[in-house]
């Protein structure tokens, strides 16, 4: 996987704020930014541009952090200065492509344009990265900017700057597979293959931005003033005990445009459960999962979480969903957005309005419980996949969430990352928290999960209890496999393979071990529960008595 070489500042900088308190740190800022944009003397601009980036490198911010945030402009500033030079009327220059004659005044112009987008570009390089995510939005929303406006800001800021993380992942992974710009640089083949390479670029950092927008909010980080959990009555709460139902689905569609993503859904989830969410690629099980935290709305049908509507009667975002329902995003890239992993964790419990020491026992006990809390003053864009995902996992966590929903929390883990996984869920499990896992992980789902739920084309397949996973019909219905602990059985003549149910290594063992010891009386009575058939056991007793 292709990491994120990203600089971003972090704790470890120690970079210097000048003004201590946020909201004072935005108001200023944004006066420098208004003052500048209405500054036209290409002197005093430039001189402005040298001061603001000498005093920005001197609080500390990286040099590789600006100029990343610089080469942003590029795109947008050359829009918007490249034709000028060529329609101002004035002193002409000099003749250009397509016999276009740049002006004097027409240059200035440009020039004054630019200075201007680098002006305002620096400073806000230096509030992003001397404030928290949070700090940031909260100070817009005290300042009185209208929360639809912070959203398009922060969605704003967060594409532009996911363009230049994604066109860096973009190029390393074109050159890895040989990306050549072959020709002169101004032949169509290299126009041709630039205008791929951005379009893509634009693309991809737009789907990802738009991932992490839904992350944000999904944590609560437009909402305004958030609603501590615990001060909700115990009834809704409903995860403290078994037999209530913990999320309700009911004839459930959901379209993309035309595209039918989800068909005449329903099923519920009793509190407490272990749901394993399953279906091959394209099922709909990461719609279903955007549909569950309120996120998003069911075309037609209802989602009842923890006895409360999602729909549009508890706002955008549904009235209890978002808050107690928490997302485990198969992309940890998706999630994490602060500059540390300690500010990344206490975002979602900031917004629920806890006070600093509460939020401060969330951010120490969630790491905790995902074994990283020495990674707190770390920046998260410099960890492992791994330490990635139980950053994700603790951020969720320290929403002391009722239910937990991960998508495809075991992909790209190595074999203890999903040992320690596994462990954790387990852990969120005694905690009394609900957890619906997305995975195609047959043998997974099988040893873990007490409920099955399986999708096929949008559709609801089947759901049940674990033993489903056994099932040839639904195997080959839902294009799964057979999980590995039971094939060994279905090679054994004489034994009911379909009864050979091992759901974990010791289940398996302990069917292995009775097979072995099986006495020929044994047989006649199929004590063991695998019944006996013909031939084949002879050679299975013989090892038995080795
Ligand atoms: N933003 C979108 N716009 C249009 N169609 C979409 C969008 N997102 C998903 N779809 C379509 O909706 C269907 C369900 O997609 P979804 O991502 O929910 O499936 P999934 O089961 O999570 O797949 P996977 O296992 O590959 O992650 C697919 O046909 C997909 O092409």
């Amino acid at each position: 996987m292709i990491k994120n070489i990203t600089v971003r500042p972090n704790e470890s900088s120690k970079v210097k704020a000048w003004i201590p308190n946020p909201k004072y740190r935005l108001i200023c800022v944004l006066a420098l930014v208004a003052a500048v944009v209405t500054v036209q003397s290409m002197t005093v601009l430039s001189w402005t541009a040298g001061f603001v980036l000498f005093a920005v490198l001197w609080s500390g911010v990286p040099f590789r952090f600006v100029l990343g945030r610089l080469v942003l402009l590029i795109p947008f500033g050359f829009a918007a200065a490249v034709m000028l030079p060529f329609t101002t009327p004035g002193e002409p220059v000099f003749t250009g492509w397509f016999g276009l004659t740049a002006t004097e005044e027409g240059l200035a112009r440009s020039a004054v344009i630019m200075l201007k987008l680098v002006n305002a570009n620096l400073l806000i390089a230096y509030i992003i990265a001397v404030t928290p995510l949070f700090d940031l939005i909260r100070s817009m929303r005290a300042i009185g900017i209208p929360a639809v406006m912070v959203e398009l800001l922060g969605m704003l800021l967060r594409y532009l700057f996911l363009l230049m993380d994604e066109g860096q992942s973009m190029l390393k992974a074109q050159k890895s597979r040989g990306l050549r710009l072959q020709g002169r640089f101004w032949s169509d083949s290299v126009y041709r293959r630039c205008g791929q390479l951005l379009g893509s670029l634009f693309l991809r950092a737009l789907s990802r931005s738009g991932r992490i927008y839904q992350s944000i909010r999904a944590r609560g980080g437009f909402d305004g003033t958030g609603t501590p959990f615990s001060e909700e009555p115990e009834d809704r709460r409903g995860g403290d005990g078994m037999g209530q139902s913990a999320v309700e689905v009911n004839r459930v569609c959901y379209r993309y445009g035309d595209r039918e993503a989800l068909r005449d859904i329903t099923f519920s989830v009793q509190a407490r459960t272990k749901m394993a969410l399953m279906g091959p690629n394209g099922a709909g099980k990461s719609t279903l999962i955007s549909l569950l935290n309120g996120l998003e709305q069911p075309s037609t049908g209802t989602v009842t979480v923890l006895g409360q509507g999602t729909g549009a009667e508890g706002g955008r975002r549904g009235p209890l969903a978002g808050s107690r329902v928490g997302v485990v995003y198969q992309d940890p890239d998706d999630q994490i957005f602060s500059t540390t992993v300690g500010e990344d964790v206490a975002f979602g419990p900031r917004n629920q309005g806890l006070g600093e020491e509460e939020v401060e026992d969330r951010v120490r006990d969630a790491l905790e419980a995902v074994g990283i809390a020495d990674l707190r003053g770390r920046s998260p864009f410099e960890l492992s996949y791994g330490q990635k995902r139980r950053v994700a996992i603790a951020g969720v966590l320290a929403m002391k969430p009722t239910i937990v929903v991960l998508d495809e929390p075991m992909a790209f883990l190595d074999p203890k990352g999903r040992d320690d996984l596994q462990s954790m869920l387990e852990a969120m499990h005694l905690m009394g928290i609900t957890l619906i896992v997305a995975t195609h992980d047959v043998d997974f789902a099988a040893e873990w999960a007490d409920q099955v739920l399986i999708l096929k084309q949008g559709r609801l397949l089947v759901s049940g209890g674990p033993d489903l996973l056994f099932d040839d019909a639904v195997i080959a219905a839902a294009e799964l496999h057979l999980p590995r602990l039971a094939r060994p059985f279905r090679l054994l003549e004489g034994v009911d393979s379909s009864a050979a149910r091992p759901k974990t290594v010791r289940e398996a063992a302990q069917l292995m071990w009775r097979l072995l010891r099986r006495r020929p009386e044994d047989d006649a009575m199929g004590g063991d529960g695998v019944p006996a058939g013909s031939g084949r056991e002879e050679p299975e007793r013989k090892t038995a008595g080795k």
